[in-house]
């Protein structure tokens, strides 16, 4: 079955908006868990913009379903994952000036670096994620490093469904989804845990709940805006049920 990890950054976005108490990321998490969620996600920025560590740390006592940290491969990030011993830890690229993540990590530009990295957060029992782009080449790279897991990136997908007018067999948006699919395919004949994230909502979800071998995807923006109207609770069990039957409806391709 198909799994969920919300991502609760926007919910402490609200709150630093005012560098208040509320809303709280620990009430979030409880609210998704309670909506079927299987994982809770926050991205630590080296910024803070959003997260903060001390949310790290109330989670990771306080949620009661696997807590993935999205972090740059920094010294600092790493020693903060090793202290707080999150499920899973994810590399992503990071930029001060991007309103979110852009792209894929390039693995294959700095192997040696991220290779230490992942070893620091294996020897802590950590299992490791990274984030790339859809490329078979970084998909390898991701495997020689000792990734575990890959996300792949399908803000690229994302923004082609909305292109072509939520038509998801349109040309442009039946590309993408090869490439992701082609993508994934790498990861699994590497034995890696094929995942999916960025930038995916109501609509354009179910082609990827889909794909043959998907195991999770990694859900933010789209699901704490829906809240906003819906409760946390109702938007999660909704995209739920979407990715539930997008996957009922037969593997692709
Ligand atoms: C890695 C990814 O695709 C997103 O999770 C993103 O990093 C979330 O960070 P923001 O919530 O700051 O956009
Ligand atoms: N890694 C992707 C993620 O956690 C959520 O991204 P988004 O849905 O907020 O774009």
């Amino acid at each position: 079955m198909i799994e969920l990890g919300v991502n609760i950054d926007h919910v402490a976005t609200l709150r630093q908006a005012r560098r208040t108490w509320e809303p709280d990321p620990v009430w979030a998490a409880v609210e998704a868990h309670l909506g079927g969620a299987d994982g809770i996600t926050v991205h630590l920025r080296e910024d803070r913009r959003h997260i903060q560590d001390a949310d790290v740390r109330k989670l990771r006592d306080l949620t009661q379903i696997k807590l993935n940290l999205e972090m740059a491969a920094t010294d600092e990030m790493v020693g903060i994952a090793c202290e707080i011993k999150p499920e899973m830890a994810m590399f992503v690229p990071e930029g001060r000036h991007e309103v979110t993540t852009e792209g894929g990590l390039d693995i294959v530009a700095q192997e040696a670096q991220l290779k230490d990295a992942v070893a620091r957060l294996a020897d802590r029992g950590i299992i490791v994620s990274v984030f790339i782009d859809a490329d078979v080449a970084q998909v390898e790279a991701a495997a020689r490093i000792g990734a575990k897991v890959c996300e792949i990136h399908t803000g690229p997908y994302a923004h082609a469904f909305h292109a072509a007018g939520r038509d998801a067999e349109s040309p442009a948006v039946l590309a993408e989804i090869a490439r992701i699919a082609e993508a994934g395919a790498a990861v699994r004949s590497l034995d890696m845990r094929f995942n999916a994230g960025h930038a995916l909502n109501y609509y354009n979800v179910q082609p990827i709940a889909r794909l043959t071998g998907i195991r999770e995807l990694h859900i933010g923006h789209s699901i704490i805006s829906r809240s906003v109207f819906t409760g946390l609770r109702e938007a999660v069990r909704e995209m739920k049920r979407l990715m539930r039957e997008g996957a009922e409806r037969g593997l692709r391709p």
